[in-house]
């Protein structure tokens, strides 16, 4: 398959932390990193994961079932498939929306040699029934299975090579506890800094054999929302322009200019971040204000906002969740350039 422009998708927000096209996910794929030692930022993860990850090698042992969860483009998959290499073993791929059926997990259980690694991204939407088998194969290495239909039905018990479980979700709290409980390791990943993605866009640049200024590179990783997928993509978009209205190279310059058509600001913010926050800030008064009536107000889906656009502005201290809704920060009236009623610095310095 040739890689074209990834361009096709219907008005994709450039800062989307979610994949715009199956054609990003292949892109996406040929800048991953493949080892834990490239895997860049996440230090107390990798740090934890190296030493599992080698005293279950030392053992040949199957790692214990390890939970990633975190916003989305932050590298839960490229993890996963990190995790396998460095075990040495396989890795089997899959998501929780598509385990309709207890037999589509049976087969992919029954499929694992020793010590394989087992991917379900999205594991917070198994539905309950395929939950269930995943318990006793979890714990034991065994799934009870029913043979038959009717009357004459039973259920007989299988047994499992050990394996390890790698569950992805961008909301542990959907979780039930009984699956949550049967992670032995569970890592959050973290929003990465600027100097991090600054990192991780000079190797993809190097990737791309795209010549970069380490000033254009920074320009780029500061407006990433903390977040690699971001990174890249507006690598890629930088790197465009660069051919068509430079010379090929990155400068700061040009990373400016290419990332100020794209109506990324400086703080990576897009038009949707400001809408967001102008809508709480002018219909709302500034909050507190319910989701739902964020949601329309800006024309978003509701989990979009809560997966998607909300947890960067929360981390950047612009908006607030409290028990009453979201609120508008004296940072988000800064941002806008809004005169902040007198009330909110004293709400934003608790
Ligand atoms: N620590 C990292 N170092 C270098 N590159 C990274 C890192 N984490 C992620 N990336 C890059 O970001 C891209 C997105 O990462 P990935 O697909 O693993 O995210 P994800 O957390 O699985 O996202 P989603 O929640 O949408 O499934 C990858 O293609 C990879 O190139
Ligand atoms: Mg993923």
């Amino acid at each position: 398959m040739s890689i074209q422009t990834d361009d096709f998708a219907p008005t994709p927000r450039v800062v989307s932390a979610a994949p715009v096209s199956p054609n990003e996910e292949a892109i996406e794929r040929a800048l991953r990193p493949k080892l834990l030692q490239e895997y860049v930022g996440q230090m107390k993860v990798r740090e934890q994961l190296e030493i599992f990850i080698g005293a279950a090698k030392m053992r040949n042992e199957a790692l214990d079932h390890v939970l990633l969860f975190g916003p989305p483009g932050l590298g839960k998959t490229t993890l996963s498939h990190i995790i396998a290499q460095e075990l040495g073993v396989n890795l089997r791929s899959t998501s929780g929306p598509v385990l309709e059926k207890p037999k589509d997990l049976a087969a992919l259980l029954t499929g694992l040699e020793k010590n394989d690694v087992l991917f379900i991204d999205e594991i917070h939407r198994l539905s309950p029934v395929v939950e269930e088998i995943l318990y006793p194969a979890l714990e034991d290495y065994q799934i009870d299975i029913m043979i038959g239909e009717g009357p004459a039905a039973r259920s007989i018990k299988l047994d499992l090579q050990p394996f390890t479980l790698v569950g992805a979700t961008t909301r542990a709290g959907m979780l039930t506890n009984p699956l949550r409980d049967r992670f032995g390791i569970v890592s959050r990943l973290e929003f990465y800094t600027a100097e991090e993605l600054q990192r991780i866009v000079v190797r993809s640049a190097g990737l791309l054999d795209t010549p970069m200024d380490v000033e254009g590179g920074f320009e780029i990783a500061r407006r990433s929302r903390g977040t690699p997928r971001i990174a890249n993509r507006l690598l890629r978009r930088v790197r465009d322009y660069a051919d068509v209205k430079g010379t090929g190279r990155i400068t700061e310059d040009i990373a400016k200019r290419a990332l100020a058509m794209l109506d990324v600001d400086p703080q990576g913010f897009d038009l949707m971040d400001r809408k967001l926050l102008e809508a709480v800030i002018h219909r709302f008064d500034g909050g507190p204000v319910g989701l739902d009536n964020i949601a329309a107000s800006i024309g978003e889906e509701r989990d979009t906002i809560e997966d998607v656009i909300e947890p960067y502005l929360i981390q950047q201290g612009f908006l607030q969740r409290t028990p009453r809704g979201r609120m508008a920060t004296l940072a988000a009236y800064r941002h806008l350039g809004v005169t902040p009623p007198k009330a909110i610095g004293d709400v934003s310095a608790d």
